[in-house]
């Protein structure tokens, strides 16, 4: 097998948590789960080809990577990006699957995607690319099976061309796919699931760190990406009071001191949608933009740190440089958004620190996504729509839930015991999902 660097980190993180834990003292049977679980079921590889505007023949690599179904249909969201590979899909798809299973609903693990850059193509292109690909990727999903969703570079645009070609391809309605348009099966909130999840965990552990005393109000917030998670972290920061001094995309980073405004963050919503640069959407608000820049070390002064825009965008260096400018809490909105060194530097401070940082992993921070994903499925099997505000607070409790589960399970797992004020999030996110998952292998015989 080749060497797929972001899968090895990403089955790297999970290795660790569970051998850094007592699971393995306690229950030797689970040592034999990870070598099975960490080879996909199934990866789907396809070619794609399709007409430009400039009337020429394009072709690239599509795939789905079915990873494991042992606890519900596969799930996880479609990433089209110019650096997609089958390392990427394999580390996003493995970490889906403990993901899923810790929002206590019953879904599988998958992902997949297409490499290809989409910027400065037409919509008449993009819907060209989204059918093409739609065509092999048929075959592979539908709801009792498969349920695919957005991530980079899918939108509820491209969601609405792949549905639709789906329903010519098979003259059936049943894509699965999540993240459609309200007209047709969407379900309010989805858009704004993942990022809303993301402040809502985030405050739950500010209310645990400071025994309710404190909230989001007054925080100073870095958000890093400005596209579906980092728009509607930074809308539900400021509907809560924080001030969202950052933003970024892969051109470089806008800071601003004293904070955006919810109508700029609008007008972010309304000129990513149009597939504008943050340089140009932001150039007349006043703020400073830094070319080819990361946030984290031109924030300034910040309490919350909101990673969401793609993996291994916080170095080491920037994690203790954020220590250092007073972060006490960071959630990734963003999939594997920490380095390993990042980490390391994160959950140091939980031995040694009087305030310790409190750091979130993706697969707790951002499960608001599929969470939402998962019950705009229930609502099109059931032929009903929720409103906002059931769909809000059902999001917020899962959120809380997971957060709850995670510090109980460290707690009951860690080989810190209660020598740390803090337990390990890491440690609990990655052993809660992976029990859940790991009982269903044992139950039905993948695992024996
Ligand atoms: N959309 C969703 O529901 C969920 C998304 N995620 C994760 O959140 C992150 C962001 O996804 P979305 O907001 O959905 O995607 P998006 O396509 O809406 O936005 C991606 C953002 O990241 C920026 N970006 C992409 N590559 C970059 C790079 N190399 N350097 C700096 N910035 C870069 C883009 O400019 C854009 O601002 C990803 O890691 C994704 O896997 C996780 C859970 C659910
Ligand atoms: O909504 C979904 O099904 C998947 C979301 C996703 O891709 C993720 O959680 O990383």
């Amino acid at each position: 097998m080749s060497y797929e660097p972001e899968f090895q980190q990403a089955l790297d993180e999970v290795t660790k948590a569970l051998e850094q834990s007592t699971l393995y003292e306690k229950h030797p049977k689970y040592k034999k789960v990870l070598p099975v679980l960490s080879i996909p079921q199934k990866v789907n590889q396809f070619r794609v080809t399709w007409e430009n505007d400039k009337g020429e023949q394009e072709v690239t690599v599509g795939y789905r990577v079915q990873y494991n179904n042992c606890i519900g249909p596969f799930k996880g969201g479609l990433r089209f990006h110019p650096t997609v590979n089958l390392s990427i899909l394999k580390f996003l798809g493995f970490e889906q699957i403990f993901k899923n299973a810790l929002t206590g609903t019953p879904i599988g693990g998958a992902k997949g995607g297409l490499c290809v850059n989409t910027k400065g193509r037409s919509e008449n292109e993009i819907r060209r690319i989204c059918n093409a690909f739609m065509r092999e990727l048929y075959k592979v999903i539908g709801t009792e099976k498969e349920s695919p969703a957005g991530d980079i570079g899918v939108s509820g645009v491209e969601v609405g061309y792949m549905h639709g070609e789906y329903r010519r391809l098979t003259d059936r309605y049943d894509s699965g796919l999540t993240g459609k348009g309200l007209d047709f099966g969407g379900s309010l909130i989805r858009p704004e699931a993942t990022g809303y999840g993301v402040v809502y965990v985030t405050d739950a552990m500010i209310k645990h760190a400071t025994n309710g005393r404190e909230s989001f109000k007054g925080k100073r917030v870095a958000i890093s990406g400005s596209g579906n998670v980092a728009q509607y972290a930074a809308l539900k920061a400021i509907e809560l009071g924080a001030t969202v001094v950052s933003l970024s995309d892969s051109k470089g980073c806008v800071i601003s001191e004293k904070g955006f405004s919810e109508e700029q963050i609008k007008n972010v919503i309304a000129g990513k949608a149009a597939r504008k640069t943050l340089e140009f959407i932001t150039s007349d608000f006043g703020f400073k933009y830094i070319s080819g820049a990361r946030p984290w070390t031109h924030c300034g002064p910040v309490d919350i740190v909101l990673p969401c825009a793609t993996q291994n965008e916080v170095s080491g260096e920037e994690a203790e440089h954020l220590i250092k400018a007073g972060a006490k809490y960071v959630a990734e909105g963003s999939n594997m958004g920490s380095t390993p060194e990042a980490i390391a530097a994160f959950e140091k401070t939980r031995a040694s620190s009087e305030s310790p940082v409190w750091f979130c992993p993706p697969k707790l921070a951002n499960m608001g996504g599929v969470m939402v994903s998962q019950f705009e499925l229930a609502q099109n099997a059931q032929r009903i729509s929720w409103t906002a505000e059931e769909v809000d607070s059902k999001l917020k409790s899962h959120m809380i839930a997971g957060l709850e589960l995670s510090m109980k399970t460290a707690r009951e797992y860690s080989k810190e015991g209660d020598k740390v004020k803090l337990p390990s999030l890491v440690v609990g996110a990655n052993i809660a999902g992976f029990l859940k998952v790991a009982n269903a292998m044992f139950d039905q015989g993948d695992v024996w």
